[in-house]
């Protein structure tokens, strides 16, 4: 095998600079030299039927490096006539040599079946568009029905409903929340008739009917947010929901304790079809600036950290994964999404149970500023961050993109039939 190999003549540059190769005369390498060259390539990424894991390639490296020029073939190998050639048995560009190929063996793919669509609804005629969350709009009653007809005739079974209450209905307990004829339990109602498959989630949570702004009750002695009274609120809104036909109830409030509560509730009363979709890991973030001021829901004063969680930690994130899995969540989420990777992939090596990532209102509002500005290619950055999401371990994802995603995925699929 020794002799297939003699080093080219014509030494690149950079290999010139590299200690061994320098020091060997192009056309006149010695067999030692050879043997030499023989023995890393055993030993190392060259080796026969080589098995070379990831952290084998790093360790040998700095030899692949050195080797780099003796292993320069000779003899016309390349169709341009050039006898610049490298002997490697592995070549990873091989795999992706087509789209056929590529195709094959893709690890992650991401369809409209993985998309849960979050609408903003209010009691009003019109559709309200959102400043900075351009393509979002408070949809009246008819532009919910147009816009979950849309949805579904491109393959989504999931949506999620947010609110705008008006402001003469916030009160300091978000007693609104349980209104059986509150904006929420009537469009559950009417959704579910329209369309009796898809899955109708809604959020359980005081902020929108709160007018402190917090998703709990707040003390008003000492700012604090209450957690056991607040819990009570939340299993009646969860009834509330469950009444009126929601598939999904998801809480994303943070309250110690609520998940166990709101099964308890929701058995107590029969409501046992009813799935807890728990924001386990929802962090204190900055990205849900755009949510906030969709709904009015800015806390009126502090923040939330006292009940979301930092955004230094993934440990927590493991506590709050533990407690929803014994309290009796069906299924839990990481949010905000793209910046939360490694917590998504924790969770996933974690958790048996499917995980949700909500790709958040800043994130949508970041892509689609880049977008307008020419900066960013909407279609294929918007695909490489909810592909990311799933790779990341994510089974689901709430995402605005929901819809134009399914539409590019369709096309996508459509091409894939014709090339
Ligand atoms: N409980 C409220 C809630 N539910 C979903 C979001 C944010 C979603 C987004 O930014 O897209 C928020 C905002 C918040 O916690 O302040």
């Amino acid at each position: 095998m020794g002799t297939r190999f003699c080093i080219a003549s014509p030494a690149l540059p950079a290999a010139r600079s590299i200690a061994v190769a320098s020091s060997v005369s192009p056309l006149a390498a010695k067999p030692s030299q050879f043997d030499e060259f023989e023995g890393l390539r055993k030993k190392t990424f060259l080796h026969d039927g080589a098995v070379a894991s990831r952290q084998f390639v790093a360790q040998t490296s700095g030899i692949k490096m050195q080797a780099g020029h003796a292993s320069v073939v000779s003899g016309p190998s390349s169709a341009r006539g050039s006898s610049y050639a490298l002997a490697m048995r592995r070549r990873p560009r091989r795999n992706r040599k087509g789209a056929a190929m590529r195709g094959m063996y893709r690890e992650t793919t991401v369809g409209p079946e993985n998309f849960i669509l979050p609408l903003f609804i209010h009691d009003g005629d019109d559709n309200q568009p959102i400043s900075a969350m351009p393509g979002c709009f408070r949809l009246s009653r008819e532009g919910l029905l147009k816009e979950v007809e849309g949805a579904y005739s491109e393959g989504i079974r999931a949506v999620v409903l947010f609110p705008k209450v008006p402001d003469n209905l916030k009160t300091s307990d978000g007693a609104e929340c349980f209104n059986p004829d509150g904006i929420v339990p009537r469009t559950v109602r009417m959704l579910k008739e329209k369309f009796p498959e898809l899955l109708v989630i809604t959020d359980i949570a005081l902020d929108p009917y709160n007018s402190d702004g917090h998703d709990g009750i707040v003390d008003k002695t000492n700012g604090k947010i209450i957690n056991d009274e607040t819990v009570e609120q939340l299993c009646k809104q969860a009834l509330c929901h469950a009444a009126a036909g929601a598939d999904i109830v998801s809480p994303s409030d943070m309250m110690d304790g609520r998940i166990g509560a709101i099964r308890d509730a929701l058995d107590g009363a029969g409501y046992t079809d009813v799935s807890i979709l728990s924001y386990c890991a929802k962090y204190a973030s900055a990205y849900y600036g755009p949510f906030r001021t969709a709904l009015d829901s800015d806390p009126r004063f502090g923040d939330k950290t006292t009940y979301q969680m930092d955004p230094a930690n993934v440990r927590e994130a493991l506590i709050e994964a533990e407690l929803d899995l014994e309290e009796g969540a069906d299924m839990i989420m990481v949010k905000p999404g793209l910046p939360y990777l490694d917590v998504i992939k924790t969770l996933r090596e974690n958790s048996p149970l499917p995980i949700a990532a909500y790709q958040v209102s800043g994130e949508y509002a970041m892509i689609k500023a880049a977008v307008a500005n020419g900066w960013l290619d909407e279609r294929k950055v918007v695909m490489e961050s909810l592909i990311a999401l799933r790779r990341a371990g994510a089974d689901f994802i709430l995402t605005y993109f929901a819809r134009p995603a399914s539409r590019w995925i369709a096309e996508d699929r459509e091409a894939a039939r014709k090339y």
